[in-house]
């Protein structure tokens, strides 16, 4: 016999709409997870859709052997601006293969590695920024670490300055921030509504978005260069597999899903920097290390596998945060064959072709495998303690053949800014009484976080 999957109790015909705030989908998960536990599920216009919170579960339907991505709600509604891309394809598209073997040489960790000066150029503009502030003067991490992104971005795989520091936000970070926000509201209201009111906003995006990835197109057309970067391989590689190239406008999908994707790592920075005010213990350990390996610098990427306490920080940031706060996964479909999926055992059964969401707020927090899951240790996530970890708490990437692409461009980034934010920064609290709380779309971000922040007194 298996275990009922606990529901919140719901209201006739509309079912769980309430347990979910639309404008706060995560924050109202993660605190499901936090009344639930391991497993519950939730019914709204009579979709059911089951969350996974445990380690020992998210473990078990990371089986590739079993379940596979599942390309269903706000991933789908994504497909009208960057179509069969890697994040948004089907299983059974070709187009995945295709673009994934011609842009994953461009995104290894030799290739990443390769930009590490750019990086560094991109930071030191916000470093600029930051110690050029009044003295006193409040910031919002969020905004600049965007701005950074974006610039960081643009510049290591399409070769493009945006100089994004200056004047106003660039366009395409809004952009970005309104399609992924409508994406994720769409599957929860009425089509006809959708239609009425609110496909304007996402044409408008769309349109913005693909409009910033043809001009870079464009210019790059018309001032051929010498650079092999991630443009380059889009515009003339063929897949070594199928001999096939992109097409252009598979072009367009890709080059807007990389900052799309990308704008996941400014959240974690910004928690990052939330995390260290609150632990000053850690701050003053990563320093220590950043002084005894960089010393009066200049940092070279050699550097950045020798910062072992910086790497625990980073990790440990990406379980806490949560910067991406979940991902999608279903049965393997079996021809044929429609009986229950057992989980666990058979402690629990849901139907051969159920959504099944891991909610990594609840995961990443499994008591079952941390000790004071809310703390921030940097010590857990190094060396020895760190490999002996069970892989499902360290899914920040997701899973298998669809783990992040970016992985390792993300974690360049993050190693190298945070290095460089610790010691060239001093960074205080704004609001001694902020409590964190983050909201986002297909990531998640402090809300309201500021900082004041001044070069670093020595
Ligand atoms: C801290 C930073 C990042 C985190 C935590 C993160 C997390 C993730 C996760 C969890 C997935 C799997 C999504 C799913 O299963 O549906 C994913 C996929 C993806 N990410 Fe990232 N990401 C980050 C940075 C980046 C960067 C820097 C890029 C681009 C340069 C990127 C591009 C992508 C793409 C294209 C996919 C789809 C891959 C596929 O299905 O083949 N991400 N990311």
């Amino acid at each position: 016999m298996s275990t009922p999957i606990p529901q919140p109790p719901g209201v006739p015909l509309l079912g769980n709409i309430f347990d979910v705030d639309p404008s706060n989908t995560w924050w109202s998960l993660k605190t499901l997870a936090e009344k639930y536990g391991e497993i519950f599920q939730i019914k709204v216009l009579g979709h059911r859709i089951v969350f996974i919170a445990s380690a020992a579960l998210a473990e078990e339907i990371c089986d590739e052997k079993r379940f596979r991505k599942y390309v269903g709600g706000p991933i789908v509604e994504i497909r009208y601006s960057v179509h069969d891309a890697l994040f948004t394809a089907y299983d059974h598209e070709e187009s995945w293969g295709i673009a994934h073997r011609i842009l994953m040489p461009q995104l290894t960790p030799d290739a990443v590695a390769s930009h590490f000066d750019e990086v560094i150029q991109c930071t030191d503009g916000l470093i600029a920024k930051w110690s050029g502030l009044e003295s006193g003067a409040r910031t919002r991490p969020m905004d600049d670490l965007n701005r950074l992104n974006l610039e960081a971005n643009t510049l290591t795989l399409f070769g493009k300055k945006l100089n994004c520091f200056e004047g106003p936000e660039h366009p395409m970070i809004k952009a970005m921030e309104d399609a992924t926000s409508e994406a994720m509201k769409r599957p929860n209201r009425p089509k006809l509504l959708n239609w009425l009111i609110h496909d304007g906003k996402f044409k408008k995006a769309t349109k913005v978005m693909r409009g910033f990835a043809a001009d870079l197109v464009k210019e790059r057309q018309e001032n051929p260069s010498e650079r092999r970067d991630m443009l380059w391989t889009m515009l003339n590689a063929k897949d070594p597999e199928t001999g096939k190239a992109l097409t252009e406008s598979q072009v367009i999908d890709e080059i807007v899903s990389m900052p799309i994707g990308s704008s996941t790592a400014p959240c974690a920075i910004a928690a990052a920097i939330y995390f260290l005010l609150q632990n000053p213990d850690a701050l003053v350990k990563a320093r220590d290390e950043i002084d005894a390996v960089v010393g009066e610098g200049p940092f070279k990427q050699e550097h950045v596998s020798q910062l072992q306490y910086v790497a625990g920080l980073v990790r440990e940031t990406l379980r806490l945060s949560c910067a991406a706060p979940g991902f999608n996964i279903e049965p393997i479909p079996k021809k044929g064959d429609e009986s229950p999926v057992l989980l666990a055992g058979g402690k629990y059964q849901v139907p051969h072709n159920q959504a099944l969401i891991i909610v990594l707020a609840g995961v990443n927090r499994d008591p079952a495998v941390f000790e004071e899951p809310l703390a921030f240790r940097p010590e857990r996530m190094m060396g020895e303690a760190y490999e002996q970890l069970p892989s499902a708490v360290k899914k920040w990437f997701g899973n298998g053949k669809r783990e992040c692409i970016g992985k390792h461009w993300a974690w360049e980034f993050l190693v190298v800014v945070m290095t460089k934010l610790i010691s060239e920064l001093d960074f205080e609290t704004a609001d001694p009484n902020y409590q964190f709380k983050q909201d986002g779309w297909f990531n998640i971000r402090p809300i309201d976080f500021s900082v004041k922040v001044k070069s670093r007194t020595r």
